[in-house]
């Protein structure tokens, strides 16, 4: 036990970076199932907060994937240093299983940052989660059957991703030279695996990113790279870094199984994702619950009118009934109205919208339990509801847990990755509930 972590019964091992709040629950629900305990930070957390948290790893979720690079990386490397301070030596960069980033995005220039900052002179890339149909192949980004651009994320609101070819997006993104580990080499196994980051090293290429097509080919990888410095990737890795730091001694705690938030009270799904699933989902909910869309034009109006208006109608029905307000419309729909008023705009005033209807129905009108649907929109309103800390539950799907929420009064949070879960995801939450 270090000094830093003098109150706590076990001290964090692992210290993770997510770029927003949903890929921080998706990090922290398999690193969950791969038998660690985390603790997950809503924010950069401070020395104090740090010092109190008695778990193997530790999440801080930000709200950096779409912002200015120069304030992505100054709240990453923020982090970072938070959490090397509080006694912690390896960290993961997490970001999104579609690499979501534009050409001046933001993970190449985050994760060379967080290099410079730990002296590191080589990372991995590995964004697969196959759990979820992301697989990377040859350096391309499979979304199930189909290539990352052809399969619905070339028409994302924030970052559309119009190119799969995984080398050419993190190279536009970076100084340092791209490379990577093939298909080939993760199949021959962990040796040589090890043999051909060396190579690539003495060859100057630190940044690599490595093709996973399967659950084997992330436990091999993970087995490489759990002692590294610096991972960064999707989740899916990280559900095989428990398992790795048990055989080597690194954790030695005992494996808790988690359980449901034990909250009752008002039930309400808000969606601000306009991914495919979530529309499909979203339609779903329709067929079994009262909805309320939000009407867009009305909102860049005049936000205030809306608001009472919707405040109004959720009170209109029985507080036992869950309820659904969404703005997810399908992408010719948003894109016609980021061309008619502005995509920074638009985004962002619904963000802000769901955020402080959140508020009030948490506040006023008794919610206690809480889905939200997309990185973005569960960022803005996490933060407006002023949560800090969660505790994770059991997952509702892959890279979906309940998670309970440190707030007064705690609230039980579903923070749904837009494409994550099926057609059935909100009734599947709901239900898991006591
Ligand atoms: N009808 C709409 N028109 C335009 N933009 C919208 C609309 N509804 C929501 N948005 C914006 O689209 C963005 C959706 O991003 P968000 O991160 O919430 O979902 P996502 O990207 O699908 O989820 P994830 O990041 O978890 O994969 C938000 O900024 C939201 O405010
Ligand atoms: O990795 C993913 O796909 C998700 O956790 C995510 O980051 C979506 O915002």
């Amino acid at each position: 036990m270090t000094d830093a972590h003098a109150n706590s019964e076990r001290s964090p091992v692992l210290g993770c970076i997510a770029d927003d709040v949903t890929g921080a629950t998706d990090l922290a629900t398999n690193l969950v199932q791969g038998g660690l305990q985390v603790t997950q930070f809503l924010g950069v957390p401070s020395q104090e907060a740090l010092r109190e948290v008695s778990a193997d790893a530790v999440v801080v979720a930000l709200k950096t994937r779409s912002i200015p690079i120069a304030d992505a990386i100054e709240e990453s490397v923020a982090s970072l240093n938070a959490m090397r301070e509080a006694g912690i030596g390896r960290f993961y960069f997490k970001y999104c299983s579609t690499f979501d980033s534009t050409p001046q995005g933001n993970i190449g220039p985050v994760a060379e940052a967080l290099m410079d900052e730990l002296n590191v002179s080589q990372a991995i890339f590995c964004p697969a989660f196959p759990a979820n149909g992301r697989t990377v192949y040859q350096g391309h980004l499979f979304v199930y059957q189909k290539l990352l651009n052809e399969s619905g994320m070339e028409n994302h609101p924030l970052n559309p991703m119009t190119d799969s070819n995984l080398i050419r997006v993190l190279q536009q993104q970076s100084t340092r030279s791209v490379g990577l580990i093939d298909y080939q080499t993760i199949e021959a196994g962990t040796d040589q695996i090890r043999e051909e980051l060396k190579r690539l090293e003495q060859e100057g290429i630190p940044l690599v990113i490595t093709d996973s097509c399967d659950e084997q080919h992330l436990q091999r990888l993970a087995q490489v790279v759990a002692d590294a410095p610096l991972i960064t990737g999707g989740s899916g890795l990280g559900r095989y870094l428990g398992e790795t730091y048990r055989e080597t001694g690194a954790v030695t705690s005992h494996e808790r199984t988690a359980v449901p938030p034990e909250i009752t009270g008002r039930s309400l799904v808000l969606a601000g994702s306009c991914s495919t699933m979530t529309n499909r989902q979203v339609a779903n909910m329709k067929e079994f619950a009262p909805a309320f869309q939000i009407d867009v034009r009305k909102l860049m109006n005049n936000s205030e009118r809306l608001l009472e208006e919707v405040l109004e109608w959720s009170q209109a029905h029985d507080p036992s009934i869950p309820l659904l307000v969404y703005s997810s419309s399908p992408p010719e729909t948003v894109q016609r109205l980021q061309q008619e008023l502005g995509a920074e705009g638009v985004a962002e005033s619904i963000e802000r919208f769901h955020a402080s209807f959140a508020e009030r129905m948490v506040n006023e009108h008794g919610v206690r339990r809480l889905i939200l649907a997309g990185g973005e929109t569960s960022g803005a309103v996490v933060r407006q509801l002023g949560i800090s800390q969660l505790q994770i539950g059991p997952a509702i799907c892959p890279g979906v847990p309940w998670t309970t929420s440190d707030s007064d009064p705690p609230l039980a949070l579903a923070l749904k990755s837009g494409n994550f879960g099926s057609e059935h995801f909100f009734r599947e939450a709901l239900e898991m509930l006591p």
